[in-house]
Order: C-alpha cells, then structure tokens, then sequence
C-alpha cells in the first residue's frame, strides 16, 4: 500500500534526527514514560511528529494541539493520529477559538507532564483548567518568549509547578535559535516572495540569538544587513560583528526586507509604516502575531490584496508586503518547513530527555523555572558529534588538576 504524504514527510525527517532516533531505541527498551500521560502544544509538522513517537515508544499517552493556528501540517497531523497512543487535534488555518478548543482537548486527558512551546498550554491550566494543577507534576518550555512568561509568572509567585527551560540550554539556543531560524527565515522569505537576497537592504529587528543567526545568514546570501536594537550592548555586538545599525525609524527608509526576532510587541508599527518604500516587504519570525502592529494596518489601509502568504496593504499609495499574516514565517507561510530537521534534532532530543527528567524528579522540585540538568545538555552534544563522527579531545588528569587550583601563576 502507498504511504500517505504525512508519513512520508515524517520518515523523511527522521532520517535526519539521529539522536532522537537512539533516545527513541532506548525508550522502547527501558519504557520510561509507562503510564505517563503528556499534553502537548507545539508546531505539528515532521520533526515535531518524531518527538511525538519518541515519547509513545517510551510508553506514553500524548495528545496535542498545534501552538500556532498556521503552522499545522494536516497531513502529518492525520498520520499522528493513526500512531497507537497519539491524539493529535492540531489543524491549519483554525480561528483563535479553534485553537483554544484543542487546548481544551489536550487538557480534557489530565495530562502529569506538559510540554509548550510559547507557553500557551500552562498558562490556560492556570487559568482555566485549575483543577488540573494537582495531577500535572511539570512541564517543558521550547522557546524563548514562553520562557520570559514563565520568568514573570514565578515572579508573581504564580507559577505552581517546575517547568524545564529548555529553550536556555546552550544546545538549543546555540543551535535552533541561531542555525535554525536563520536558514528556515530565508529560506521561507524566499519560496514565498520569490525575490533576491544580493544586494538588498534586509534589516533584523533585534539582535539576540535568532537575530545573530539571521543577520550572518543574510549576509551570506549578500544582503546589506541593518540590525535595530533596544540594548545598546547588544547593538554594539551587531555593530563589531559588520552590520549597520540604527534605529527603525532610520531603517523603515531604507529597508527592502525587514524580519522582526525581538519576541516584543509593536517593533514596526504605525510610525515606521508610512516611512517605509513602496513595495517593503515585512515578516515575523519572533512569537506570535504581535510584532508588526497589524491591526493598525487593518484598520488604516485603504485596500488590501491576499495571494499566498503575502497580504498586500496600500498605505498612501504605497504597497506594504506582511508575509504569513505576521505570524512566524518560518513555520505559518504556507511552504514554510520549519527549521531543518538536523536542529530540532538537537532541541527534540532535549525534550524527549527532559519529559523523562520531569516524569522521575517533577515530583521533588517545587513551582518555579528549572535550568535543563548539564549532563543531558552534554549526552546530547556528544551523541550528536558521534553521529557526525567527530571526535574531540578530553581532560588529561594534569589539566583537570591545572583547571581546580588556584595557586599556579606566571
Ligand atoms: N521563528 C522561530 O522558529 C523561532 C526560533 C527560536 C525563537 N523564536 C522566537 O524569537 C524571538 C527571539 O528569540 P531569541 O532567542 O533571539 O531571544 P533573545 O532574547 O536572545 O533576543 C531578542 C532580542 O530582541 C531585542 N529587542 C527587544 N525589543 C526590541 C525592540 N523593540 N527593537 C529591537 N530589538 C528589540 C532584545 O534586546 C534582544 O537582544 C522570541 O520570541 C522567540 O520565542 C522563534
Ligand atoms: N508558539 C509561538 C512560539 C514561537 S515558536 C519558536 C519555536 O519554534 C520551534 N520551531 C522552529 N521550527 C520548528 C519546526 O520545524 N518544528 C517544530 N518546532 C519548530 C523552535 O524550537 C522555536 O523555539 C508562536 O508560534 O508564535
């Protein structure tokens, strides 16, 4: 029998996601999660379906939901969903209450263990669904900005079971953040717009590690990259790295391409709009729809044109190209594949070991935010390298001495 496109698109992926692959062979045998049941929000497409399988091959129950209302594969979801021990109810293009409902549906299991991915899951079980705080033991964070609204629940002394940071560990951040939003961003950009990359003024709104990875990847294509910043340390960096840096409202002038990756509200809004030339072309590749103030668009454009994945605004005359309804253009544009399958394998291989870490300790630790456990960071860097077939050096006993002591100098 012919295999289904989502099927397919996930054994595709997965042959591209060796450490996943070895963590879900150690899973069918030793069955860490046996019993577990896991609510999931995260981007349903290939890669994210190999985590999936990971953690049901472990012995787990998991239904999910997408964690952006662009961003599902309907033929990956509808191959999940013929996986045993997988509820999937994510669906491309669902309205704002659609997408609620899923969660709704995800909750409706009493899930022990939640993994998000901009936090949208754990914010709706302490606000909605409180009767599930007693049967969750933790959870897992994915991405950057749903770590700063877990930081600001626990500071409100809100946040009342341990969520892992995923996002934060070195092998994400240095990797995903970096590698993968800056080749999936233009890669995405490109298929959608069909337009060059030489020679073009693209400027990056926000230059942390998404922003970093953008910026020397658009470079690499011969782009004149301007970055805009808010922390003057970080401006410098971009500065010292080669880039031109000003303000937006320097930049709205010149720019051809703008991507915002500040996980900030309202970066390009109605003061940069009318600056901007004829034909500027916008996206989003930080959280959510909020970056590009939208709305205002909506409500001051005189016409709007759609084709796919490009609204076109006219605004005094001018054509303003916003990619993906200003939702993440990696992921939400309708050819958008997400970030390459050899980096989520780094970050899906952190979460598949992270929702064993919190079935084993969630218990013992209290509400809060947890640094992902170092020897997990390291395990997967080295299987990672093994698969690569690298090899490094390691500590002589000399120089783990030389490395403890405080008293050699000059
Ligand atoms: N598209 C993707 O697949 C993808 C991947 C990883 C992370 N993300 C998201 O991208 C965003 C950025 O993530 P990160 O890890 O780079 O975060 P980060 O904290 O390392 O960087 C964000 C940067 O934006 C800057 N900034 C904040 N407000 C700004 C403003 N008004 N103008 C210009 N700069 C501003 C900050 O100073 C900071 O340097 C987050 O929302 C994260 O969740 C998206
Ligand atoms: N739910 C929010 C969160 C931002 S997603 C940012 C996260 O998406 C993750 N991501 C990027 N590409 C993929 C992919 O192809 N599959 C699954 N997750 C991905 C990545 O790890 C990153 O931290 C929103 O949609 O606006």
């Amino acid at each position: 029998m012919e295999k289904d496109t989502g099927t397919l698109k996930i054994e595709w992926a997965g042959q591209f996601m060796p450490v996943l692959s070895r963590i879900r062979e150690q899973f069918v045998k030793e069955q860490p999660l046996h019993g577990v049941t896991i609510g999931m929000a995260l981007h349903v497409e290939a890669k994210t379906a190999n985590l999936v399988m990971t953690l049901a091959a472990g012995g787990a129950e998991v239904y999910i939901t997408g964690c952006n209302p662009l961003s599902t594969q309907d033929d990956v979801a509808q191959a999940l969903n013929r996986v045993p021990h997988v509820h999937c109810f994510a669906e491309r293009g669902c309205s704002v209450e659609e997408y609620y409902a899923a969660i709704d549906k995800v909750l409706d299991a009493k899930p022990s263990v939640t993994i998000d991915d901009g936090m949208d899951l754990i914010h709706y079980i302490h606000t909605k669904r409180r009767e599930l705080l007693s049967t969750v033991i933790g959870g897992c964070e994915e991405t950057t900005t749903g770590i700063h609204r877990l930081h600001a629940m626990a500071a409100e002394g809100k946040l009342e079971f341990p969520v892992v940071a995923v996002n934060d560990t070195p092998m994400k951040h240095h990797f995903d953040n970096v590698h993968g939003t800056g080749e999936s961003v233009l890669s995405a950009v490109m298929i959608t717009t069909n337009v060059l990359i030489a020679g073009k003024y693209l400027v990056v709104a926000g230059y942390g590690f998404c922003g970093r990875g953008l910026a020397r990847k658009a470079h690499g294509l011969g782009a004149k990259v301007i970055v805009t910043e808010v922390d003057p340390r970080k401006a410098l960096e971009a500065h010292m790295d080669g880039f031109l840096v000003m303000s937006m409202a320097e930049a709205a002038r010149l720019g051809d391409i703008f991507v915002t990756v500040s996980g900030n509200a309202h970066v390009i809004n109605s003061t940069h709009f009318s600056q901007l030339k004829d034909g500027a072309i916008l996206a989003n590749a930080g959280h959510f729809n909020v970056e590009i103030d939208i709305d205002w668009l909506e409500a001051h454009a005189s016409g709007k044109e759609s084709r796919d994945g490009i609204d076109t605004y006219l605004l005094d005359g001018k054509r303003i190209h916003i990619l993906a309804e200003g939702r993440l253009v990696n992921l939400a544009t309708p050819k958008g594949m997400g970030h390459p399958a050899e980096v989520m394998d780094l970050s899906f291989a952190l979460q598949a070991l992270c929702a064993r870490y919190i079935t084993e300790h969630g218990k013992e630790l209290s509400g809060g935010v947890y640094e992902v456990p170092e020897a997990i960071d390291v395990q997967v860097a080295d299987q990672k390298l093994a698969s690569l077939g690298i090899t490094i050096d390691t500590l002589s006993d000399e120089q783990k001495t030389y490395l403890s002591n405080w008293d050699a100098g000059t």
